[in-house]
């Protein structure tokens, strides 16, 4: 048991939160650690041990205990995602709006580094879906599109925007998650760190920044759209105050998402449009904080994305898609284009929407980037090797033990491996594709990214 200082008036300040019971909640905090859960990757199944499913997420599972990480060569392959629990929370609200809509979605998650959410909106998508994952800090980017990489789709286009950046995009999304920036309060069982930022006053100024970051977004919700606002905070100020200036701004209307009573969730109303929303305190349920709420744009105005015009102008070079195809499966199935000396694909049905986005946003990550051609052969881009289009059938594998995997991984010489065959290989462990390397007459050259690699020395065995 340990004694827990919360910041000043913290506790206080919380006795306007519906559901909050302090005794509860301060006990949670002094005598259970925050559980460790995973979500696994539905496109890539491997024998990943699964503990007790997370209630309100089918591929979540809390862990016994929490095993190294980075030393396991599938977290590495995008086989799972090590999430906080009560996230898991979103699929619950899009199997919702999936049972309420069976039209194709383009989905927007606004704030999504390190892709947590979007991971999660992934699994929940169809290859005709489209998901676009903003981050508007440059350094959280690369966070970001390496863990899309790792798990896998080729729907997926991720951009380094600010909120309002979207305005030029009116109308154009389905769904649209703002996973807001905030105080923090949730994360401070696991975080005991977090506590030296929290105050009233930044309690303040989070909310002033949630109503900008939504006023921006608005306008690129479609009509009959819906928007999913989160945070990891539990203060009404970030959360059900939030929610009833949204429906005093906006053309919104709150939906009621059915839950569980036995998850342990409370179920908020805001003061005044008595909108509701989900509260995940720790000691009622197994997880951190976070709230979580679901609106819908009343107005089935806003601009059509038809509106738009793709202008891209980028003429096939049959040839060299030719050489491409067979490095894909159902290959006719995506559109190959040029960014640079890259070659990349998407699904084609998301042909034009790329266009458009690549008008009005910085893009940094789109479909699939298959790599360069030199010659009659292609030099493959890491993002194939870990792709869910990769025909592996048309390329050299070379399975590796989990030492091996580890030292792959590291960038290290990879021991007691002679291969016979040469040429580019596919490195993989358990049948997963970790990567690239070049086995060479008298080496193996080693092309998994360097900024990807394991720093870590691996544990004695
Ligand atoms: C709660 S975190 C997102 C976590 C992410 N959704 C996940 O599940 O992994 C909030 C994100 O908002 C970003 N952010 C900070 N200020 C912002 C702003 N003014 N507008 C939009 N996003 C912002 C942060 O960089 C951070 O990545």
């Amino acid at each position: 048991m340990s004694n827990i200082q919360f910041p000043a008036n913290f506790i206080n300040s919380l006795s306007n939160a519906p559901g909050f019971d302090a005794q509860k909640f301060i006990a949670a905090h002094q005598n259970s650690p925050s559980p460790t859960t995973i979500r696994a990757n539905p496109y890539k199944p491997a024998p990943i041990y699964k503990g007790v499913q997370v209630p309100w997420c089918p591929e979540g599972f809390y862990l016994a205990e929490r095993p190294s990480f980075t030393f396991d060569p599938l977290f590495h392959a995008g086989c799972y995602y090590v999430q906080e629990a009560s996230s898991m929370f979103i699929a619950h609200i899009l199997q919702y709006i999936r049972s309420e809509n069976d039209d194709t979605l383009k989905v927007l998650d606004l704030c999504a580094a390190p892709g947590g959410k979007s991971t999660l909106l992934s699994s929940a998508l169809n290859s005709d879906d489209l998901l676009v994952a903003n981050e508007i800090i440059k350094t959280r980017v690369p966070i970001l599109t390496d863990n899309l990489t790792k798990w896998g789709p080729s729907n997926i286009i991720a951009s380094n925007n600010d909120p309002k950046d979207f305005n030029r995009l009116k109308g154009f999304f389905d769904i649209i998650l703002v996973d807001a920036p905030c105080s923090g309060s949730g994360m401070f069982r696991k975080d005991p760190d977090a506590m030296n930022e929290w105050s009233e006053a930044n309690v303040n100024l989070c909310h002033q920044r949630q109503e900008r970051i939504l006023a921006d977004i608005y306008p690129a919700l479609a009509g009959d759209g819906y928007l999913i606002y989160s945070t990891c905070s539990y203060s009404v100020a970030e959360n059900e105050a939030v929610l009833d200036w949204l429906c005093t701004e906006f053309d919104l209307e709150s939906i009621r998402i059915s839950i569980n009573k036995e998850w342990g969730i409370v179920e908020s109303q805001s003061d005044r449009h008595k909108a509701w929303g989900y509260r995940f305190y720790p000691g009622k349920v197994q997880g951190e904080g976070l709230f979580a709420a679901c609106l819908r744009k009343t107005t089935a105005t806003g601009s059509n994305p038809s509106n738009y015009k793709n202008k891209n102008t980028q003429k096939p070079d049959y040839k060299s898609i030719d050489l491409l195809k067979p490095y894909i499966k159902d290959a006719d199935n995506y559109y190959y284009f040029k960014v640079g000396d890259d070659w990349l694909a998407i699904d084609r049905e998301h042909k034009d929407a790329l266009g458009i986005l690549q008008q009005h946003l910085y893009l940094k990550k789109s479909g699939v980037r298959l790599g360069s051609i030199a010659g009659k052969d292609l030099v493959p881009d890491h993002e194939l090797a870990l792709s869910l289009i990769i025909n592996k059938d048309a390329v050299l594998q070379t399975g590796l033990t989990r030492e091996q995997a580890i030292a792959y991984l590291r960038r290290d010489n990879i021991p007691d491996l002679d291969p016979t065959e040469k040429g580019w290989s596919l490195m993989t462990f358990e049948n997963q594709p970790l990567g690239w390397a070049k086995l060479l007459p008298n080496r193996i050259n080693n092309y998994y990214p360097k900024e990807m690699r394991i720093l870590a020395s691996p544990p004695a065995l």
